[in-house]
Order: structure tokens, then C-alpha cells, then sequence
């Protein structure tokens, strides 16, 4: 299985369990590793025949611009639901990183990996 990648896509969404939290618009970084045979699209050279990431990526970002969230493990389910359901993936890894979330770490996160 090949891998399409999508590092450190930058959303900003209401996300976290304290009222404070809930009041506000808070960034979050993803790194996507995306299970696809890739060898069809490069023998073709077409972009129909492979996972379109600028598509995926849009998705996501509207996902997290319509929904509020507490847990960042509940974002990481639900974006990974919707992308496989959505995209017919068959693997994903997905990093989702919380900068800031403790003031002396450069960003806490969680990986999860689904598959279909
Ligand atoms: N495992 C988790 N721990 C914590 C989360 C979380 O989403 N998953 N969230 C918080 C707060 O929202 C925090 O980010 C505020 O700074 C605390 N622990």
C-alpha cells in the first residue's frame, strides 16, 4: 500500500473541555498518512485516478469550521470516519496536535489508525 501525505494542515475550530475553551477559536494541526495505490495515476498521469489531497484537505476544513468538539480524541474519530467514509480509503494514520494546549511542550496530540 502506498501513501499519500498531508502534514501539518492548520485548522482552527472550537475544541477543548473548559468553558473558556468553548468560547473560543483554537488551532490544531494534522498529519495524514493516507493508504492508496498510487501506480494507477502515475502510469496515467491523471489526477482522477488518485486520492486528490487539495480535496481531502478541504474537507476537513469545513468539518472543522461546521463542528465544536471537547476531546481531541473525538476529532481524531470523527475526521477519521468521515475521510474514510467520504474518500473510500482504505488505511489512514492521523496525527491530530494541540499547540499551546501545555505551556511547556511544543503541542500535545493523539494518533489513532482506522481502516475501513
Ligand atoms: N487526553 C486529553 N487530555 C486533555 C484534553 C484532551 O482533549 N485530551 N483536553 C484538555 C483541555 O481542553 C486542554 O487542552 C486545555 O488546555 C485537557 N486534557
Amino acid at each position: 500500500m502506498d501513501i499519500i501525505r498531508i502534514d501539518r494542515l492548520a485548522l482552527d475550530t472550537v475544541i477543548g473541555v473548559y468553558d473558556w475553551e468553548k468560547r473560543i477559536h483554537q488551532r490544531l494541526l494534522l498529519d495524514l498518512e493516507l493508504g492508496w495505490d498510487i501506480r494507477p495515476a502515475a502510469e496515467t498521469d491523471d489526477l482522477s485516478k488518485t486520492l486528490n489531497y487539495a480535496a481531502v484537505s478541504e474537507r476537513l476544513l469545513e468539518f472543522a469550521d461546521r463542528e465544536t468538539f471537547e476531546l481531541i480524541e473525538t476529532f481524531a474519530e470523527r475526521a477519521a470516519a468521515l475521510i474514510l467514509a467520504e474518500f473510500q480509503i482504505p488505511w489512514l494514520r492521523l496525527s491530530v496536535h494541540k499547540p499551546g494546549a501545555v505551556p511547556q511542550a511544543q503541542s500535545v496530540g493523539v494518533t489513532i489508525e482506522r481502516h475501513a
